[in-house]
């Protein structure tokens, strides 16, 4: 079975690409040929849709990136039909080569997390390549992720830095001996990480860790050389190619960058809403955020790995 980061680095390299795309589909900002679509605006016609947006989406971005990220809320607000969408979009970015990476945040105690951990990594129908995963209950919360994602050849990331505004009122409390809580978390997992790691020296388990915060990613990428990276924040909530760089090691590696509304809703810019735009005006505006966001992040990971190297 190949290990999940080993898999990870080779896509990349074979794309050039480190960017994930989100499906974080909102209909308020669906297109009118898709919203005409529907009569009466059941769930079952929004998850219709929902799964019809995120096709399009797929289509776009299948060259430019490594990993689509459904973020899981967006599918379970429609009920059942939701995860039905979310379960259809998994097969089909499959279809089309990709990686998932569900965005679920799970973390419960030891037995329920062994559920959540069935649920996302092993082959039920929702399960993708990876899921997101709060590590905030303690390490019963999630042994089960790793040992799950360990027995099929998947992978976590747990969730570190995250990327919104008030993060630091929780991750950055300073402990009693003087450590910051997300630091010391990092300690924690250090060594779990480096027993775990595949033939490029990235472990199964990696970190969120927001393009927000360059600072604290660059003291934790020093203590958790083995860790991926999955960076959410880069664009809309103002995280910066150009701080980027601290995120990746010398040969450009170590993290995924993830952006969601910025591309899948590209179609929007410069329009009052979508109402005159076409499904190849969708696809093509897409496209072209997905890989103009390609090339500034490869900018910055290929060009600083250059110097470091
Ligand atoms: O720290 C975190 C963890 C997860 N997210 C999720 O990523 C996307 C970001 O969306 P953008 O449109 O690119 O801002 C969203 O699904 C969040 O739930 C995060 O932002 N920060």
């Amino acid at each position: 079975m190949k290990h999940l980061a080993d898999m990870l680095i080779e896509q990349s390299r074979e794309k050039k690409s480190v960017l994930v795309v989100g499906l974080d589909p909102d209909p308020r900002y669906f297109p009118e040929f898709l919203l005409n679509r529907m009569e009466s605006r059941t769930n079952e016609e929004i998850a219709a849709a929902i799964l019809a947006f995120n096709r399009i989406v797929i289509d776009a971005v299948a060259e430019e990136v490594v990993a689509v990220k459904p973020q899981l809320a967006y599918y379970e607000v429609y009920g059942s039909h939701g995860i039905h969408a979310l379960e259809q979009t998994i097969a089909y970015a499959r279809t089309k080569g990709l990686l998932v990476i569900n965005d679920a945040k799970r973390g419960d105690i030891g037995s329920s997390s062994e559920a959540y951990a069935k649920a996302f990594l092993a082959d039920g129908p929702m399960a993708g390549d990876m899921v997101t995963v709060n590590p905030f209950l303690g390490s019963d919360g999630y042994l089960p992720f790793v040992e799950e994602a360990q027995r099929q050849g998947k992978g976590l990331f747990l969730l570190l830095k995250t990327s919104n505004p008030s993060s630091h009122e929780i991750q950055n409390l300073t402990l009693q001996n003087g450590d910051l809580l997300y630091f010391k978390l990092a300690e924690d997992l250090s060594e779990l990480m480096r027993t775990t790691a595949g033939e490029n020296g990235y472990s199964f388990i990696g970190a969120v860790v927001g393009a927000t915060y360059p600072a604290e990613a660059e003291r934790i990428r020093g203590l958790l050389p083995h860790c991926i990276f999955l960076v959410p924040g880069f664009g809309i909530q103002g995280g910066k190619a150009e701080d980027l760089d601290v995120f990746f090691d010398e040969n450009g590696n170590g993290a995924l960058i993830s952006s969601s509304r910025a591309i899948i809703y590209s179609y929007r810019e410069g329009r009052e809403n979508g109402e005159a735009t076409t499904e190849q005006e969708m696809l093509q505006a897409i496209k072209n955020a997905a890989r103009t966001a390609k090339e500034q992040i490869n900018e910055v990971r290929l060009h600083s790995s250059a110097n470091r190297g």
